[in-house]
């Protein structure tokens, strides 16, 4: 075909057949979108190519059946377009529609166009390492990646390499031994607790191979450009949920294939210079720490665990005293209060995005220490949960903290102080609905770069080292014995794992990774406007 100024194609329309009746079909480069109408109506619809996942030629006797007298006249010519159907809540299908025409040159015109504009989606990825935990969720990993999605990766002509967990810490420890950089990007399917064994191995190979010390909670981390992939195979799946909208192993096996890019923060945890974790979701103290620590003696239970383990630690009524110190964070335009949620093309991240280009244009990777002030928290809480992105899940789908954004360089800090078990309740409930989990006296909410907390009990050991007498692990205030003040730490829960350190120092890191996701797309509001653009309902 010829070419216009520039290697661009003319605007191609022809007369194509799809189904029963023949279409106006355009391919129009410039609007980067492939479109049917029919005359005289000119009803019409779009597919960005963008949302194209193959194309192929087809033997079309083989395929399509009844088209009336067409068939019997000549030999017709096919190809199929294999496309993104965009469903209800954020789900994603992937469909076909089979044209035909009895020029087979116009039917190699449009197979070689649409295929040569795939070829020209530069963030799609073409080869890809996949992780599988075979015991995640409910035991379904392999089922789900073998069934669901390898079938899509061979259509949109993606090779992979797949390995089979075989034990706790195998991705992650693979991931420092081959090489990465062959890969367009890494998948992980399972929960969040596999993703988090995914990015712990990449995030650390990046620092191993720059030179940089983790152990250094001041570092400046290198960035991370291999993408992620989550295939949801977990027990909350609360990272896929929060950046794609739903747990669907189809939806984010479409979103890998169309090569979709979301930055992400992500918080390192230290205590005394030494690197404890990473965490993107929920860094949980208190109720959340709690919930885990029982859960994981009950992982036969699959996802259940966390209903057996949260209403046992809602009886429990668990506080834990300590001092909490945080640096706000002034640099981003949002608040945890906001009505807005972080959707995609979020303005506020693309705010902090052009931040950190420019401060990384004039510091380099060296770390600039902030002046800001630190505020300073004594008291007695239910739960502390800091946490980088909304954690909405099933479970919760708005989240801890509805208004925090996937890639602004904050963490919002969420501090449940004592209050009655018929408050906490109140507030546990407000996870679930449309009301303002913040609107109580008992809870405090402050968007944070980086904090530090420290539990009562590890200040008087560290102020009385040499007073054994004063340990009194495991025991219950003596001065109170009903008040469920709980002299032993809780456990943070780290995205899902435990960290028994009870003095953590956090510094969120502004879109330390990326992920093959693009955040959650608005609700599309003129339904008429949606359907009519479908090409199910064109035919
Ligand atoms: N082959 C394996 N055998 C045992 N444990 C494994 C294996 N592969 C991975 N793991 C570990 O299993 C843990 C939990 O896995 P995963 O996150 O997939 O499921 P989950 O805990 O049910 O879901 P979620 O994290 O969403 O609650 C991870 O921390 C991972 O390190
Ligand atoms: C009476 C109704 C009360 C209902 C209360 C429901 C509250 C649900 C909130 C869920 C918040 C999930 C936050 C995400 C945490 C993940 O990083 C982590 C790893 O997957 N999951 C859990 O710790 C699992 C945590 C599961 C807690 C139940
Ligand atoms: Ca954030």
């Amino acid at each position: 075909m010829e070419r216009l100024p520039g290697g661009r194609r003319p605007r191609l329309v022809s007369s194509l057949g799809l189904g029963r009746r023949s279409w106006e079909v355009t391919l129009d480069e410039e609007r980067g979108a492939a479109g049917l109408a029919r005359p005289p109506a000119r009803r019409n619809c779009f597919v960005p190519i963008s949302e194209i996942i193959a194309v192929e030629e087809t033997e079309f006797n083989k395929k399509q059946r009844n088209i009336g007298r067409w068939q019997k006249m000549a030999k017709l010519h096919a190809f199929t377009v294999h496309y993104v159907k965009k469903a209800r809540n954020h789900r994603w299908r992937c469909r076909d529609a089979t044209f035909w025409c009895v020029d087979e040159h116009l039917c190699n015109q449009w197979t070689q166009a649409l295929k040569e504009l795939l070829e020209m989606q530069k963030s799609r990825p073409k080869q890809l390492l996949v992780y599988i935990n075979p015991y995640g969720g409910k035991r379904q990993g392999k089922r789900i990646y073998e069934q669901k999605v390898a079938p899509l990766f061979s259509l949109a002509s993606i090779s992979t390499d797949v390995v089979v967990t075989e034990h706790a810490n195998h991705a992650k420890d693979n991931l420092f031994e081959v090489n990465i950089y062959k890969y367009d990007g890494v998948v992980c399917v399972g929960g969040d607790g596999m993703f988090s064994e995914v990015m712990h191995g990449l995030i650390g190979r990046m620092q191993k191979d720059s030179g940089i010390d983790q152990n250094n909670p001041k570092a400046s981390l290198v960035q991370c450009n291999i993408r992620i992939g989550i295939i949801p195979a977990g027990s909350t799946d609360c990272i896929c949920y929060s950046t794609v909208g739903i747990s669907d192993p189809v939806t984010s096996a479409l979103h890998i294939i169309v090569g979709d890019c979301q930055p992400l923060d992500v918080s390192s945890v230290h205590h005394n210079n030494t690197f404890l974790k990473y965490s993107v979701s929920l860094l949980g103290y208190g109720f959340y720490g709690d919930i885990l620590k029982d859960s994981e003696k009950k992982r036969w239970m699959g996802p259940m665990r966390y209903d057996y383990s949260g209403f046992k630690t809602f009886l429990s009524h668990h506080y834990y005293e300590g001092t909490i110190a945080y640096q706000p964070a002034k640099q981003t335009h949002g608040s945890p209060r906001d009505k807005e949620s972080c959707r995609t093309g979020c303005y506020i991240c693309k705010q902090s995005e052009k931040q950190l280009a420019e401060q990384n244009k004039e510091h380099g990777l060296k770390h600039e220490e902030g002046e800001e002030e630190w505020k300073v928290i004594k008291g007695k809480f239910l739960a502390i949960n800091a946490v980088n992105m909304s954690c909405a899940c099933p479970r919760s789908p708005k989240g801890l903290s509805p208004a925090a954004h996937l890639a602004d360089g904050s963490a919002d800090l969420i501090l449940v102080r004592k209050c009655s078990r018929f408050n906490f309740l109140r507030y546990l409930v407000r996870h679930t609905n449309q009301d303002d989990q913040f609107d109580f006296p008992f809870v405090d909410v402050y968007r944070v770069k980086c904090f530090q907390f420290t539990s009562k009990l590890s200040e008087d050991n560290e102020s009385n080292v040499m007073d054994i007498g004063k340990k009194r692990f495991g025991q219950f205030c003596r001065d109170h014995p009903a008040c469920c003040c709980n002299i032993v730490n809780s456990t943070w829960n780290c995205d899902g794992e435990t960290l028994d350190s009870s003095a953590i120092e956090v510094r969120v890191h502004c879109q330390l990774m990326k992920l093959f996701a693009r955040g959650i797309e608005e609700d599309c509001k003129d339904e008429a406007a949606h359907s009519q653009s479908s090409i199910e309902q064109l035919l």
